[in-house]
């Protein structure tokens, strides 16, 4: 891989990984509030939002631990063509475990759902979620791509992350900021996606993988490559890109651990 590396980190357990992958994303909240004064922030669906809560969800133990949930701008970075409050709703998903559990008193997230009106199309409602982007990080001359303070990402068995798929077209958009994918492998198959280049333009990349069921994925990840989206990501952003995995996730995987300050 060349260039600067991705970070890979591997806890023993999900009761230590959440406190670290919590200071790790305290800082890219506080680097994004002292840039501009808000935290534009993506999250996918999966596993992602349960250990989400189980970070972000603790008393803080001091005021450098705390998590500004007022100053968030929390985004999608992929959603499913289904109602908000379909079972298979990425948004119901995160709404469930984590925004629904915050305390009120500790400040609320503004949050960026899709144009739930636009489900019958999935190229409008790519391009209703682009507006939403655009209204957010001003689009123009200056601005070719946003720029999310953090992405907080899983990875699938094949090595996809958000909906973006190994081999798929997809993975060639260049211009889009979001974009429809109408035949995802991964059920339900009408979703939209962050494009890649939005993706691998953010401050901070941050995936989290566990369990012995990514052991196979995260070795061609990280030993092959072979083009697999996770794996275009870990080279295009090298070291902005940080892995939160479990030993069991990264069991015999070839590549150096970093300890986690
Ligand atoms: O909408 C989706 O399907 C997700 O955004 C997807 O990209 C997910 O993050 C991965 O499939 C990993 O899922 P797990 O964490 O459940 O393995």
């Amino acid at each position: 891989m060349p260039g600067k590396q991705p970070s890979l980190f591997a806890f023993s357990d999900a009761n230590t990984l959440a406190p670290a992958l919590r200071s790790y994303i305290i800082a890219c909240q506080n680097a994004g509030l002292n840039r501009h004064d808000v935290f534009k922030v993506a999250v996918s669906g999966g596993s992602l939002p349960k250990t989400l809560a189980q970070a972000l969800l603790t008393e803080p133990k001091s005021d450098e631990d705390t998590i500004k949930f007022d100053k968030w701008e929390i985004f999608f970075a992929d959603e499913r063509a289904v109602p908000k409050d379909h079972p298979d709703s990425n948004y119901l998903l995160v709404k469930n475990d984590l925004l629904d559990k915050i305390p009120s008193h500790w400040g609320l997230p503004t949050v960026r759902p899709v144009d739930y009106e636009q489900l019958n199309d999935t190229q409008e409602l790519a391009d209703a979620y682009e507006r939403t982007l655009v209204a957010s990080f001003a689009k123009g001359d200056s601005v070719k791509l946003p720029i999310f303070d953090l992405l907080l990402l899983g990875a699938g068995p094949d090595g996809h992350t958000c909906s973006l798929f190994p081999g798929h077209p997809l993975l060639r958009e260049a211009d889009a900021w979001v974009a429809p994918i109408e035949d995802s492998p991964k059920p339900p198959s009408k979703r939209i996606t962050l494009t890649l280049p939005v993706v691998t333009h953010a401050v901070r990349i941050a995936f989290v993988a566990t369990g012995e069921g990514k052991k196979e994925i995260m070795k061609e990840i990280f030993e092959a490559g072979n083009g697999l989206p996770c794996a275009l990501i870990n080279e295009a952003a090298g070291d902005r890109c940080s892995w939160f995995t479990d030993e069991a996730a990264v069991e015999g995987v070839q590549f150096p651990r970093r300890g986690f300050l």
